[in-house]
């Protein structure tokens, strides 16, 4: 019962983007309406019927409870990559389905914040009633050696899911956001190749690294093994 989703974000978008004709507040017509039609995994996993059913009855009823209700919970379902891959849009389009509560922001936990206990990451996580599922979302996740075996301890029945991108416009994108905040750094020319006449790449530049999806994957597939993984 582990698995690995890849997804692509124009699929994800395409999920959330129902045209509706109702006059309900928006939240709740798109997660009445889109169902959410991202791709769940194959060979029979019935736990990932929640990215592709209907909306529970107790919010088509509009009985959803107020917030502040149930506990907080370790995430059962976590967006782990990659950076500049959608990974935002897809968590929001996510979270408007009414059994999906989701962490705003990136706790960075299995990378930077590890030593702070998992008891730590709990309490950031919101509330859930029984049923619903927590998530949140980390790219650098994905790129993080040990990432994989921190989250298999946690629980190897976490659900993983990673929107891939084209390589080279996801080192472009990132290019860009380091860019934004540091104008003085060399052209992305000269910083992805090693010698421009021959063409030969810097395969140590982390726009480049992390576009190497195969190699992370790898170190993903030690815990989370390609027998529960979908695409
Ligand atoms: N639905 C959909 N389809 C295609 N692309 C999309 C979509 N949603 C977001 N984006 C683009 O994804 C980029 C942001 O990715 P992330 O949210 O993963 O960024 S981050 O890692 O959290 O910083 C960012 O890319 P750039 O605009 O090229 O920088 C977003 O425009």
């Amino acid at each position: 019962d582990r698995a690995v989703t890849i997804a692509t974000p124009a699929r994800a978008a395409a999920a959330a983007a129902a045209p509706s004709s109702s006059d309900a507040p928006r939240t709740e017509r798109l997660a009445r309406e889109s169902h959410l039609r991202t791709r769940g995994v194959t060979n029979g996993n019935k736990d990932w019927g929640f990215l592709s059913r209907k909306v529970s009855p107790r919010f088509a009823a509009g009985k959803l409870s107020p917030l502040g209700e149930g506990s907080k919970k370790l995430p059962q379902a976590l967006i782990v990559g990659v950076k500049k891959g959608g990974t935002r849009a897809l968590l929001e389009f996510l979270r408007v389905h009414p059994d999906i509560r989701a962490l705003g922001v990136e706790p960075h936990f299995f990378d930077r914040n590890y030593g702070n206990g998992l008891e730590w990451y709990r309490e950031l996580m919101p509330k859930t009633l029984e049923g619903q599922i927590t998530m949140e979302k980390t790219p650098s996740y994905f790129v993080t050696r040990e990432a994989p075996a921190r989250i298999a301890a946690m629980s190897r029945g976490t659900k993983l899911i990673v929107v891939v991108r084209d390589p080279v416009t996801r080192a472009i994108s990132d290019y860009t956001q380091t860019l934004s905040k540091r104008p003085d750094i060399p052209s992305f020319e000269s910083l992805t190749f090693k010698n421009r006449t021959t063409g030969l790449i810097d395969t140590s530049w982390s726009a480049v690294q992390i576009g190497i999806y195969a190699k992370h994957l790898d170190n993903w597939l030690q815990y989370f093994p390609m027998s529960s993984c979908c695409s």
